[in-house]
């Protein structure tokens, strides 16, 4: 590895409840989301700093990510370039390991981390307001990924407040089918101004309570547009004695609860053999 090379791991996030209020004026929805992230699903991100921006991709989800200059590492690059005069930016390689439209924030994911190594390599403390105008201007989902700890995340994605939660263990499941988050939201067929017609939640006492009672407002909407995240769900409720299932983020991915890591890895075993060439990993989700 050269000497100068810096590295940021990108973990996958997890909405472990996530509750949309309604749909704002500009389109976007106003969302109250209990935000967690993997410990053992994540991509990985290097920058060789330089003059000039360059980004290849590699690993088992590389073709799904995309073009290169329409990747998200690039356009929070971009972002960061335009607020901070004669940014340092140079050669980043990504190894994409999260899958792609997954409901897991792979590519917010990367972008946050394209944003803590530009930080690194022009020496910009981790609170410099321009980093979370980036990340803001990057994507709904890249602000709480750039401190990547349990949040919970408000508005459109950018109030956030950091919250205690034990750790989680959990087994992610995904069925290789992606799916657009913009589709999930336009499923939901809230006009402008409008609101949801489930209430919203009333406050919970802490995040377990909220885990246990809290909701995933977009799963029925995600489910009627791939029907396989309702078998996910059924598969994980009917094979390893979780102690509650979800979807994550807009989908396709759902996530089982557990009490202790051996038993997520016991369900993350059971789940691999039930559904072949599906996407499994148990993990602590923090
Ligand atoms: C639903 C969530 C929950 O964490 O995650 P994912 O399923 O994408 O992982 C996020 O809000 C996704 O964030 P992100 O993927 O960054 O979304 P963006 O690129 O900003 O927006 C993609 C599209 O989703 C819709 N969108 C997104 C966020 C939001 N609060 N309201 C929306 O209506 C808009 O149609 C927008 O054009
Ligand atoms: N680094 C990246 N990783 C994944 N997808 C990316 C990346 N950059 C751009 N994209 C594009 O963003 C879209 C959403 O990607 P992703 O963050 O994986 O979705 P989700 O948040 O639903 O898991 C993909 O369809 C892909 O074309």
């Amino acid at each position: 590895m050269a000497p100068h090379l810096l590295r940021e791991r990108a973990p996958a996030k997890v909405n472990l409840t996530l509750h949309v209020l309604g749909r704002r004026d500009d389109g976007y929805h106003e969302l109250d989301s209990l935000v967690a992230f993997a410990g053992c699903a994540a991509d990985l991100l290097t920058l060789e700093p330089g003059p000039s921006p360059a980004l290849a991709v590699s690993g088992p989800f590389a073709q799904a990510a995309g073009p290169e200059d329409g990747n998200l590492v690039l356009k929070a690059a971009r972002a960061l370039a335009a607020r901070v005069e004669g940014l340092r930016t140079g050669r980043f390689a990504l190894t994409k390991r999260v899958p792609v439209a997954a409901g897991l924030g792979g590519g917010s994911a990367d972008a946050a981390a394209a944003l803590r190594l530009l930080a690194r390599a022009n020496g910009l403390a981790a609170d410099d307001p321009r980093l979370m105008e980036a990340a803001t201007e990057a994507g709904s989902d890249v602000p709480v990924c750039l401190a990547s700890r349990a949040a919970r995340m408000a508005g459109r994605g950018e109030r956030l407040s950091p919250v205690t939660l034990p750790p989680q263990p959990a087994v992610l499941l995904n069925p290789m089918r992606p799916v657009a988050t913009a589709d999930v939201f336009r499923a939901l067929g809230l006009a402008a101004g409008g609101r949801m017609a489930a209430p919203a939640p009333a406050a919970f006492a802490d995040p377990t309570e909220e885990i246990a009672r809290g909701r995933n407002d977009l799963e029925a909407a995600a489910v009627r547009i791939a029907p396989e995240i309702g078998a996910g769900l059924m598969l994980v409720a009917s094979q390893t004695g979780c102690r509650g299932v979800r979807m994550s983020g807009s989908g396709a991915t759902v996530f089982g609860l557990f009490e202790t890591p051996q038993a997520a890895r016991r369900a993350a075993r059971a789940l691999s053999a039930a559904a072949p060439g599906w996407w499994v990993r148990s993990t602590l989700l923090r």
